[in-house]
């Protein structure tokens, strides 16, 4: 059977101290209670840089820009109800403190301390190429 493939954009910020911010998905939501890169669908018309920026402002309240995004690795998951394509992209510039505006709970990790987190099945293989990086 053919399910949708979703189109999805994330970030990894960077802080200074090259730890990245993860954000708890909420209760009810798919995969509730994992910690994903902050970002979201990409809704039609819409290319994958400003999607991201639009979202990190909806769900953090911090502003970037196109040029401040750096494509660094995609993920393709088959989840039951759709295969998910992944674009992550790496953020070290942004204006404003992250907060979670949606009521969701954030944390700065090491990529290396990701592998023992519970993070989406998707995640997984990136976990190593930001370590690689960051
Ligand atoms: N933002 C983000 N989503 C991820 C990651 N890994 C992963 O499997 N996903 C999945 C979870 C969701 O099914 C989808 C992201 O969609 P979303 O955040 O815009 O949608 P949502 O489930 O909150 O639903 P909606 O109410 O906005 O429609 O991608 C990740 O690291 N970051």
């Amino acid at each position: 059977m053919s399910k949708p493939t979703i189109l999805v954009s994330a970030a990894a910020l960077v802080d200074r101290d090259g730890r990245v911010l993860l954000a708890q998905r909420p209760a009810g939501k798919h995969l509730a209670g994992t910690w994903e890169f902050p970002g979201g669908k990409i809704d039609p018309g819409e290319s994958p840089e400003l999607a991201l920026i639009r979202e990190l402002d909806e769900e953090l309240g911090i502003s970037t820009h196109s040029s401040c995004l750096s494509p660094i690795a995609f993920a393709s998951h088959e989840y039951d109800e759709f295969h998910l394509i992944l674009l992550l992209f790496v953020c070290r510039k942004w204006t404003g403190r992250p907060e979670g505006r949606e009521g969701q709970a954030l944390r700065w990790a090491r990529p290396a301390a990701m592998f023992d987190i519970d993070m989406p099945p998707a995640d997984r293989p990136l976990i190593g190429l930001l370590d690689a990086l960051v």
